[in-house]
């Protein structure tokens, strides 16, 4: 059983307060998107997937508890709502992914009377509501073409990745991205060896990584981010597999902080560098990833630790994301529609319905 970030049920939402990991697991209610936008914001819930699924499911909280007089009353709702969510956290995509589609669906229910309000409204609670299971299925797809790829392309088993930053259960509906093509070589007993990086400064791989892998009893090893490269020297590595929070439609890639520097220490020692995300990360919109907004997370988060100070008092520059070049992706982009190279990447998605 994989751990649960979120529970949901028509008209309640709970999330596991990720801030508190490993030392104490804390849910609490999410009542209305000002909630939502609150807890993606202190990244309680954190994870481009599971950012737009609370999100979203924050929204259809808030208006199965809401009376709805009109179609148009509920489509400026429902568009403002978004609209205020999607500034939570500026550079994954998938929350603006997920708003455009809500809003293109609220547009077509509004166009003429052929909808009550109520009848309207369900249907946009039933769109984010099927987010969870789709997103479980999708990361299972992705976690098996991954898998695949790799043991006919990359590696005999056992096979040996390094992944950064947290990328399962954590950080989707549940089974995860780069996370989710471990998994799929845990189940298939063609797995060697995971060494996941701390992730500075939030530690997402030290807290949340570490926390998943023990969980699931796969075979894992926590390092330092400043360890990679000396990792794969010296540990027979396979492949890297990081997650995505937006991948552009040239194949650049934004991602955790420290991302990029695995991928430059990767192609110098000829290891394949792949990034795992579902269609929901692909922006064909924005062209390079020069043109990524990455976001900037408080000085706070560098020099002090669960309360505890351990830097002195100077400035910091605290990048959440940084940009990895689609050419150090030499692995591949792993979907839920196959592995594809980052060039190929905008032709490959970008006529794929996001419905499939
Ligand atoms: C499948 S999660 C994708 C992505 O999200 C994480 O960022 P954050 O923890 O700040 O939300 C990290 O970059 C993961 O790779």
């Amino acid at each position: 059983m994989t751990l649960q970030a979120i529970r949901y049920n028509r008209g309640s939402l709970e999330i596991l307060d990720q801030l508190l990991l490993p030392d104490e697991t804390h849910y609490f209610a999410i009542n209305d998107t000002t909630d939502g936008w609150s807890a993606i914001k202190k990244m309680q819930v954190r994870g481009a997937p599971a950012i737009a699924i609370v999100g979203c499911l924050s929204l259809a909280v808030e208006l199965t508890n809401t009376e709805i007089d009109s179609v148009s009353t509920l489509k400026e709702l429902v568009e403002n709502k978004l609209d205020y969510l999607v500034t939570a956290r500026p550079t994954a995509i998938n929350m603006a992914e997920a708003a455009f589609r809500l809003k293109g669906m609220i547009y077509q229910l509004a166009k003429g009377d052929d909808y009550k309000p109520q009848d309207a409204k369900l249907m946009i609670i039933k769109e984010c509501e099927g987010m969870l299971e789709k997103d479980i299925n999708i990361n299972k797809r992705l976690g098996k073409f991954g898998g695949d790829h790799l043991l006919s392309h990359n590696a005999k088993p056992p096979v040996n990745i390094i992944t950064h930053c947290n990328t399962g259960s954590l950080a989707t509906a549940g089974y995860g991205t780069a996370l989710g093509v471990i998994r799929y070589l845990h189940e298939n007993e063609k797995l060697g060896q995971v060494y996941c990086t701390e992730t500075r400064p939030y530690n997402q791989g030290a807290r949340l990584t570490a926390y998943e892998l023990l969980h699931e009893k796969i075979e894992a090893s926590l390092i330092c981010d400043s360890a990679a490269a000396a990792c794969l020297k010296e540990k027979n590595i396979h492949a890297v597999i990081v997650g995505a929070d937006r991948v552009v439609a040239n194949g650049d890639t934004a991602n955790k902080i420290g991302t990029c520097q695995i991928a430059i220490a990767a192609r110098y020692y000829n290891i394949p560098f792949f990034v795992a995300c579902p269609h929901s990360t692909f922006d064909p919109s924005t062209q390079t990833g020069e043109d990524i907004t990455i976001e900037q997370r408080p000085h706070s988060e560098i020099t002090s630790l669960k309360g505890v100070k351990i830097a002195a008092d100077i400035n910091c520059w605290n990048p959440a994301f940084d940009v990895t070049p689609a050419e150090l992706i030499t692995g591949g982009i792993i979907t839920e529609f196959g592995v594809f190279k980052p060039q190929e990447i905008k032709e490959k998605l970008q006529n794929i319905s996001p419905k499939n």
